[in-house]
């Protein structure tokens, strides 16, 4: 038995798991250290630097690492993952590691998020708050109605949520900065509004502010004419928790980008926490000083992704209870497998359901919402067809709308034909022959297997997820 067990077993990993998830959990980790114990077993110990990273490890890839491990050794192996303590584990040490990032869709086990919150509450008394008495009312700018209550968990805002819920129990502890990132109107402003009132429910007395990054520009620009940059100062450095939107708006600013780093820098200085979203990941901002963006990838960057049907499903029905209305799950079925795109558009058809079926005092079931959604439903029937699909798709990987039907094998061009297929099957109503016909002919086996590639790769790549989401929103229009 040697100590590169764990150098082997990871080379091993590195090749069995996707490599973004690999670069996530598994090469941050420090090496291992390898022991016996009585009964001649191997012992491989590995300190973790953070609690949230521990659960997650040991949910999710204990039994993978053990079972490498023994097989490598010859011998059962036994995986001691432990938290490291304080200074063994860097501050602000980055979750992201090679290209890979923390990502919301993979999923976390039931009791992870209840671990999580119970540990968050224990840890919030000895949290460092500011004993000065909190803004006058109503200051921190919250919406009182987005809570945690009322924002359905799923896959896709899994990790977002679970940290969220522990910055809100022990604010200026881990996850500092927390940066979200996702499409629009998938709930990161709702998150981040919750976290405000859930610490605020809990410590009255703490200084939150929420506000989109154009209020901060715009108290930037004011501050600066009349020359007043104490007030600003004085504003936000006193805060323990200051949770900002949309800093992709921050692009450009230069003065902005100067006294938000200043105000970055004075609030975790003091071990306040930050929330910031974007429509980007920090790496994937233009036109913000990289001094800036690699601060904000230094807590734990989650993504929030489109909700998956059953998710969508959950939301409709919720959401309707809200209402004082009664959604039937087939009908939130339907309604869920035609609006797609995020959570805002699901409330606006929703609403309109609702709405139909109090003017017409009608029970609301599957053809009453074909009725009230019809001209939703014919826009989308209307403008994605797989040509349509095909042309877009060529267009965003720059190759040739030919490529879709040629014979062609190279990735860089088989694989928007993949992408495209997975589109076709997901957006129109064609068939796989169908789609398999209109790709020049190819099999629908052939199609069945880019449809599951892509599928599951969506799953774990936030990139090619994200491409995904710009593609199906512009093929929606
Ligand atoms: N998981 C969820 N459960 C319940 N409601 C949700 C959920 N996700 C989003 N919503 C609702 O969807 C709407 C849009 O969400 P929100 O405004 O938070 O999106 P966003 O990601 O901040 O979008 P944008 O980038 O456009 O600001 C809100 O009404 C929010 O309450």
């Amino acid at each position: 038995m040697t100590v590169d067990l764990w150098q082997r077993g990871c080379e091993r990993l590195a090749t069995e798991l996707p490599e973004h998830q690999f670069n996530t959990w598994i090469r941050p980790l420090p090496p291992a250290q390898v022991s016996e114990d009585e009964a001649d077993a191997a012992v491989v110990s590995v300190r973790v630097p953070n609690r949230f990273k521990l659960d997650w490890i040991r949910a999710q890839y204990a039994g993978r690492i053990e079972s490498v491990l023994s097989d490598i050794a010859g011998k059962p192996v036994r995986l001691e993952l432990t938290l490291a303590p304080r200074a063994e584990a860097p501050a602000l040490a980055p979750l992201r590691a090679g290209n890979g990032y923390a990502h919301a869709s993979v999923p976390a086990p039931v009791a992870t998020a209840a671990v999580f919150a119970a540990n968050a509450v224990a840890a919030a008394t000895s949290a460092p708050m500011a004993a000065s008495p909190a803004p006058a009312s109503n200051r921190h700018k919250l919406n009182p109605s987005l809570t945690f209550d009322n924002l359905v968990p799923g896959r896709a805002n899994q990790m977002a949520r679970t940290a969220a819920l522990h910055v809100a129990g022990a604010p200026g502890q881990m996850y500092n900065p927390l940066f979200i990132y996702g499409g629009v109107g998938l709930g990161k402003t709702h998150l981040v509004h919750a976290v405000g009132n859930a610490l605020l429910k809990d410590r009255p007395d703490a200084r939150v502010l929420y506000l989109h990054a154009e209020q901060f520009i715009s108290d930037v620009v004011k501050n600066y004419q009349r020359k007043t940059f104490d007030e600003l100062k004085a504003k936000y450095h006193s805060l323990d928790l200051l949770l900002i939107d949309d800093v992709q708006f921050f692009a450009g600013k230069d003065r902005t980008q100067e006294e938000f780093f200043n105000t970055f820098e004075a609030l975790l200085a003091k071990r306040a926490h930050i929330i910031m979203t974007s429509d980007t990941y920090p790496k994937g901002l233009v036109d913000i000083d990289e001094r800036l963006t690699s601060r904000f990838d230094a807590g734990l960057t989650v993504a929030i992704e489109p909700p998956e049907l059953e998710m969508r499903v959950a939301i409709l029905i919720k959401k309707a209870q809200g209402e004082g209305a009664e959604m039937p799950e087939d009908v939130a079925f339907f309604i869920a497998k035609n609006v797609r795109a995020n959570v805002r558009e699901l409330e606006g058809a929703l609403r309109k359901v609702l709405a139909y079926s109090r003017f017409s005092q009608k029970d609301i079931n599957i053809a009453l919402s074909r009725e009230a959604l019809k001209d939703l439903l014919s826009i989308q029937n209307r403008q994605i067809s797989v040509e349509n699909i095909q042309k877009t798709v060529a267009d965003f990987y720059k190759i040739k709308v030919a490529d879709m039907y040629s014979k062609k094998r190279p990735a860089s061009i088989a694989r928007p034909r993949q992408i495209a297929m997975y589109l076709a099957k997901d957006m129109t109503k064609k068939s796989l022959p169908e789609i398999g016909e209109l790709f020049g002919g190819r099999d629908h086996t052939t199609v069945l297997h880019a449809v599951r590639k892509i599928a599951d790769e969506r799953t774990r790549n936030s990139e090619l997820n994200q491409q995904l989401h710009v593609l199906e929103q512009t093929l929606k229009g």
